[in-house]
């Protein structure tokens, strides 16, 4: 495991920040921590990177202890609003922080990183004239400089029109190609389900979910059939292995929580004497799950 927290707890005062977050992560996931507004992810991040300290609980990277050097050294980290010194230019700045980096000879290495992000021709001008997805990706570069194992990227495309976005999202592939290990925070659901192998959702700082994306996506089918002559007894049948179950025009339409729920659903329903005539399943979206979740978390809330 790359990244590894138990129980790990960030709070204010006894409020806010996140609570109890028990995360596991394999080198070379592009690992998406979703979450709204408020939800606890900048705090989660910020305590990886051991600029916070933890409440309570523990966490590892690469097998050290958050907020070691050891930790520290193989990380990248883009925070969230950043604000680099936009007088120097986006060479001048990458060279900068390469000498706090303490490297030796950093030329090849801005090159090729300013290639990466698609900043060649560009590094020459100031960062103050440079559009909003060119600093973000200077950002990126910069949070790549030391070359690390895994990069943190809080919400590195919500500032970007959709052309930045796919230019980040290119970079983050290029990450993943290369062995890194990217752990992304997004409200943007779109963004993770597209680039995302797995997810964790947190919300008034709890995890409520986590896991490989298909996997989760594969808990909410939504199964549409076309029955006739079915009576309130299939029906009761129907509501026990399925919810959101409604008749309607002679089409039956539930969901399932699990997929494999959906042969036995047809088997009750030929079973009951009802004649079906078509069934259609589809994966629900990531939207489709984060509504369901976090909407039934805020329901408790
Ligand atoms: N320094 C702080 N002092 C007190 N409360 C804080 C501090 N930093 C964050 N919080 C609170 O902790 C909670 C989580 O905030 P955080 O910034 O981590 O959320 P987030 O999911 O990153 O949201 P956003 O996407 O809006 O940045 C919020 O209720 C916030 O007000």
């Amino acid at each position: 495991m790359i990244i590894e927290t138990q129980n790990l707890t960030k709070q204010f005062d006894g409020k806010g920040g996140f609570k109890d977050v028990n995360i596991s992560i394999d080198s070379g996931t592009v690992f998406g921590f979703l979450g709204p507004n408020g939800a606890g992810k900048s705090t989660f991040v910020k305590t990886m990177v051991g600029l916070l300290y933890p409440t309570s609980g523990f966490a590892w990277i690469n097998g050290f202890p958050i907020g070691t050097i050891e930790s520290k050294r193989k990380i990248g980290f883009l925070p969230e609003n950043f604000k680099y010194y936009d007088w120097m230019t986006g060479k001048e700045l990458m060279k900068f922080h390469a000498e706090l980096y303490k490297m030796k000879s950093p030329d090849k290495k801005i090159e090729e990183l300013l290639e990466l992000v698609k900043l060649k021709g560009h590094e020459n001008k100031k960062v103050k004239n440079y559009s909003k997805g060119m600093q973000q990706r200077i950002g990126l570069a910069i949070a790549l400089l030391n070359d690390p194992e895994v990069i943190f990227l809080d919400e590195p495309t919500s500032a970007l029109d959709p052309v930045g976005r796919i230019d980040v999202r290119e970079i983050i592939k290029r990450l993943k190609d290369s062995g890194k290990t990217v752990f992304l925070n997004s409200h943007l659901l779109s963004e993770i389900e597209m680039i995302c192998d797995e997810v964790a959702i947190i919300n008034h700082g709890h995890v409520i979910a986590e896991g490989k994306l298909k996997d989760l996506l594969s808990k909410s089918t939504y199964v549409e059939m076309v029955v006739s002559d079915y009576d309130s007894e299939l029906i009761k049948k129907i509501s026990n292995l399925a919810y959101d179950v409604v008749f309607k025009d002679g089409k039956l339409t539930f969901k399932v929580k699990d997929r494999n729920g959906i042969p036995q659903i047809a088997k009750t329903v030929v079973d009951s004497g009802a004649k079906l005539y078509q069934l259609d399943s589809k994966t629900g979206s990531l939207e489709d799950l984060f509504i369901n979740i976090v909407g039934k978390d805020e329901d408790v809330c």
